[in-house]
């Protein structure tokens, strides 16, 4: 048993360069793409793929991409991740750090602070910013910690917090957030998910037969569910959808962001954005509940891109929903989540 005041609280994000000058940004892609749960090819394949040709070829977009968006005091991920520690710090007695699997600051500083703040720390409550199990996104922020954790040979222990996406909590925010936008005119909503290869979904299927093999696999019941992206986003987006009383044929679900030739989850939100105006849907409303910090997919491929081929397209109004950032209910979710594992734990 350990008591509260032996805890602290990482929330980690996925991270941003440093800068939006081309080096920084390269150096930033290197990183990320480099990471076998994000390409998963062999090491000297992946290593020939990506230092000689992806990220040669995208830097220098990616950079000119970063640099419409930044803010002031830097990437609004990375901003918005800290205001959200802020929020976060105002209603525990906890000391709350943050960590990014990519680029500063390093989940090894964020220990550091932990350790400096206190000493005799116990335990480490890690929550990964990703309500959606993804290899690609939870999987390597969570394993990440732990590698470190362990490399380091810390004393305190760590508890990752699993994956959210049906929480109620959870649920409860991204409606409410989302509860004014629908006061304006629209024909439908589009919850946009950050996509993966569909070959992830398969190869982190643990029952080896369920995923995009059996009809409708993300409403079938399997153990395959914990780890699957795909079922986790749809269920995320019926809550939601429930809770808002959105009629079926008013919302969809699109993949966006796709890199690389493979097939990714379908279908993408950039096929879609062309598409929707010829069907009578002129007037939208876009969500993006993968992401819970406003960023490069949402604030540049989401708001100024996609807008401006869904307008393009014969579209008459678009509205990109803001992510959660530092709603009030959001930070509250937190709180609750960080407190239930510190309730099941401390004295
Ligand atoms: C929401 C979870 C995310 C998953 C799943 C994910 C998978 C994934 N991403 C790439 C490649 C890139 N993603 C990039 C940006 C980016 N991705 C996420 C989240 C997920 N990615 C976020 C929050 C961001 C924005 C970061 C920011 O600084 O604002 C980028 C970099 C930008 C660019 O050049 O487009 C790449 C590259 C792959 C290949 C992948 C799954 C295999
Ligand atoms: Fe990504
Ligand atoms: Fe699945």
């Amino acid at each position: 048993m350990v008591s509260k005041s032996e805890v602290g609280i990482i929330l980690m994000n996925l991270g941003s360069p440093d800068s939006t000058a081309v080096p920084d940004v390269k150096r930033y892609l290197l990183e990320f793409l480099m990471d076998k749960r994000v390409i998963d090819y062999p090491w000297l394949f992946r290593k020939i793929l990506i230092e000689g040709i992806i990220v040669p070829r995208r830097a220098e977009k990616s950079a000119e991409a970063y640099s419409s968006i930044w803010w002031e005091d830097g990437s609004p991920l990375i901003v918005l991740t800290k205001q959200l520690q802020a929020a976060v710090q105002h209603d525990m007695d906890v000391p709350v750090e943050i960590a990014m699997r990519y680029g500063n600051p390093h989940p090894e500083v964020a220990f550091g602070n932990l350790l400096k703040k206190n000493p005799q720390l116990k335990e480490v409550i890690l929550l990964p910013l990703y309500p959606h199990y993804a290899m690609s996104s939870y999987e390597t922020a969570a394993e990440y910690a732990k590698e470190i954790h362990k490399k380091k040979k810390y004393k305190f222990k760590l508890s990752v917090i699993p994956p959210f996406y049906d929480e109620p909590a959870y649920i409860d925010a991204v409606a409410e957030s989302m509860r004014p936008f629908l006061q304006q005119s629209h024909d439908y909503v589009l919850f946009s998910y950050h996509g993966v290869p569909e070959r992830h979904i398969r190869k982190g299927d643990v029952t080896g037969h369920h995923c995009m093999k059996v009809t409708d696999c993300c409403h079938v019941k399997s153990p395959a569910h914990e780890f699957c992206y795909r079922h986790q986003v749809t269920i995320t987006a019926e809550l939601v959808a429930a809770k808002l009383g959105l009629p079926r044929e008013k919302w969809g679900i699109s993949f966006q962001s796709r890199l690389g030739r493979e097939e990714w989850l379908k279908p993408y939100t950039a096929g879609l954005l062309e598409t929707l105006p010829k069907e009578g849907k002129k007037k939208l409303l876009v969500v993006c509940p993968a992401f819970v910090s406003d960023c490069l997919e949402t604030l540049e491929e989401i708001a100024v891109e996609g807008k401006h081929s869904f307008m393009n397209n014969g579209g008459d109004s678009f509205t990109m929903i803001p992510c959660l950032n530092v709603h009030p209910m959001w930070v509250n979710a937190i709180v609750k989540y960080c407190n239930q594992i510190m309730q099941a734990e401390t004295v």
